[in-house]
């Protein structure tokens, strides 16, 4: 134990490990697969990111909540997360813009939140035997059944949650009078692609997940983008068709991380489960064209396998994530088509992969002359 306190929560693993804390929110139960995140700021952004859902956060960092909540700074319209699990849940937030304390912004999405656990020898168990899934409750007094329910939760492998988190009618976002216009499919988007392209004079219209080909292709733009989400890639093969007509059109594709596994699969590439993911805001990716580092912000659980990149070059690999050299970027030979791994929009992190907006902005100024 690492706290004095007497516990009045816990996260109960799959494999039968149990760690101790206290609730810091509303009393119950959640479930859902465990994951990390190394972040030392952004917990807003994190938990508000509509790719998490179905996940129990952990966060490396050791204080959450002593920046309180700013509602303006939100990915999506709510908490997205299942749980949260941390060391140090502060009820004292302090910093002048903030509009309300983590610990109200918890209890307003009726969002289960503990601390005071152990969260180092957490994150270890996670990065050793790799991700799996738990149980956090407040009622502690029956450990054996959490355990039964933790191993019934089902395998992140092979869920499809985007369509849990999708807009549900199209909408549009920037100035309607802006240069180019571009449709994304909205698989879980955060705000600040968004705001990255409109930043760009980009005009956007978004699409809710089970839109048809025939309708998301009937806007007339100049590129489309393919968004973020949670869940597992290769349970949307429907999507993957769409991407591939879309594709078939011509126009410019960008994809951010979901989009990126759903363009891969679109052409026959193949993703797999990681053992545990790359979450943080200090992901070192390399170029290969340029040969230059970047410092990303990461968040995902599956990767497109190098192995399944076709060998006549016609996908090239663009990026690798430098600790592991899994694939971090794809672009197509012969189409103005490209994405990534990691998340160039950062909110939380680092500004370095900004350029990739840039690109694709002139991907839309080329195909529009
Ligand atoms: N941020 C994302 O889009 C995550 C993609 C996918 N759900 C994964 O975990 O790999």
């Amino acid at each position: 134990m690492i706290s004095s306190v007497k516990p009045t929560a816990a996260v109960v693993l799959e494999d039968g490990t149990v760690f101790f804390g206290r609730s810091v929110g509303i009393e119950g139960e959640t479930s859902g697969e465990l994951c990390f995140n190394t972040g030392m700021t952004g917990y807003q952004e994190i938990f508000t990111d509509p790719s998490y859902y179905g996940q129990l956060m952990v966060m490396a960092s050791v204080h959450i909540g002593n920046y309180g909540v700013r509602e303006e700074e939100s990915e999506s319209d709510s908490l997205k997360i299942n749980g949260l699990i941390c060391r140090n849940f502060t009820n004292r937030g302090s910093r002048p813009a903030m509009d309300q304390e983590l610990k109200e912004f918890f209890k307003k999405h009726k969002t289960i939140a503990i601390a005071g656990v152990d969260t180092r020898a957490l994150v270890q168990h996670i990065r050793d035997f790799g991700a799996q899934n738990a149980v956090v409750s407040t009622d502690i007094s029956n450990l054996e059944e959490l355990k039964k329910k933790a191993m019934s939760v089902p395998s992140m492998a092979g869920l499809e949650l985007s369509s849990k988190v999708t807009c549900s009618d199209p909408y549009y976002y920037g100035n309607p009078a802006a240069t180019y216009k571009v449709a994304a499919l909205d698989m879980g988007i955060k705000q600040n692609i968004l705001r990255c392209l409109a930043e760009r004079d980009v005009y956007v219209k978004v699409y809710p997940l089970n839109t048809s080909f025939e309708e998301f292709a009937s806007w007339p733009c100049d590129g489309y983008f393919f968004s973020n989400g949670p869940g597992d890639p290769a349970a949307m093969p429907h999507t993957a068709e769409l991407v591939k007509k879309v594709i078939d059109l011509g126009k410019p594709v960008f994809g951010i991380c979901l989009g990126h596994q759903i363009i891969g699969l679109s052409q026959g590439l193949e993703t797999f489960k990681m053992h545990h993911g790359h979450r943080g805001i200090n992901h070192p990716v390399i170029n290969n064209s340029t040969g230059k580092g970047e410092i990303t912000s990461q968040n995902h659980g599956f990767a497109v396998k190098s192995q399944s990149l076709p060998t006549d070059g016609s996908i090239l690999l663009t990026h690798n994530h430098l600790n592991d050299n899994t694939v971090a970027g794809i672009k197509f030979k012969d189409k103005p088509v490209f994405s990534v791994q990691y998340h160039p929009e950062s909110a939380p992190g680092p500004h370095d992969s900004r350029y990739l907006f840039d690109e694709f902005v002139n991907l839309l100024k080329q195909y529009k002359s």
